[in-house]
């Protein structure tokens, strides 16, 4: 489980994020919905340990993301910040194997090549092994990112927005994938711009406006055109398909 306890962030003077509580279940797919400037990358940031802990407390799997050393943390969460930075002149299969170092820390294994060569090909990237990252395309580099955090091998994966480069093929391939390891018992928690990924894949919806939790729960009881226009403030229609709902919001 992922707990955040009476966690609230501050930048200069401006509240980023008031009093949250949260509990994310494991062995399930929790999307972080929201609109721009929610909060949603913050939240994830500093679960991720990307930024400090200022006032609150998290956990994950029982250890405190504040106490608990990088090296232990890696083993139980993967992490794709929004945006990426890492040298350019990395070829993609090194990027990609740097996921197996809070196993190794430079001395690989067997397994860890195995699952490095794996997570390349769940990532359809094998062929783009050898090139360097600024030889690809913003798709591929994004896939790229995703197989470090895959081939990591932890019970939790965050990931920031990871469709956002994606065609819809490997949108859905990596949806699939995502929850393959679900199904498997690991745990995904992530932020999503497109609300009918959320409302196909999730299990678990946590919608945030203005540095607050406004709305918890399965995409039945959160995808509703109540929360969602005012979570949004937008018009929209909710409708049904395969036993999900389908969020309108194109006209
Ligand atoms: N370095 C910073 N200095 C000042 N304000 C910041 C800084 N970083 C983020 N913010 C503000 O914090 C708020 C939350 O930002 P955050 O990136 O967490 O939102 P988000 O929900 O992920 O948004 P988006 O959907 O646009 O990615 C925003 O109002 C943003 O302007």
């Amino acid at each position: 489980m992922i707990k955040v306890q009476a966690l609230s962030h501050r930048i200069g003077r401006a509240e980023i994020l008031a009093d949250i509580d949260l509990a994310l279940p494991e062995g399930k797919i929790t999307a972080l919905i929201g609109p721009n400037g929610a909060g949603k990358s913050t939240l994830l940031s500093l679960i991720a340990r990307l930024m400090p802990v200022q006032a609150g407390q998290i956990s994950v799997k029982g250890l405190d993301v504040a106490q608990t050393p990088t090296r232990d943390l890696a083993q139980v969460m993967a992490v794709l910040p929004q945006s990426p930075s890492v040298s350019s002149r990395l070829r993609v299969a090194e990027l990609v194997g740097f996921g197996r170092w809070p196993y190794h820390q430079g001395r690989p294994s067997a397994e860890d090549h195995a699952q490095v060569a794996k997570a390349l090909e769940v990532f359809a990237l094998t062929a783009l092994g050898p090139r360097f990252l600024d030889e690809l395309s913003g798709g591929q580099r994004q896939r790229a990112h995703l197989a470090m955090a895959f081939a990591q091998a932890t019970d939790w994966l965050l990931l920031d927005e990871p469709l956002a480069a994606l065609d819809m093929a490997h949108a859905r391939a990596l949806m699939q994938q995502l929850s393959a390891l679900r199904n498997g018992g690991r745990s995904t928690l992530m932020v999503l711009h497109d609300i009918n990924f959320a409302a196909a894949w999730a299990d678990h919806i946590v919608a945030m406006k203005a540095g607050r939790i406004v709305a918890e729960g399965p995409p039945a009881e959160v995808l509703t055109p109540a929360v969602l226009e005012a979570l949004y403030d937008t018009p929209l229609r909710v409708e049904w398909f395969e036993g999900r709902p389908l969020v309108l919001y194109h006209l």
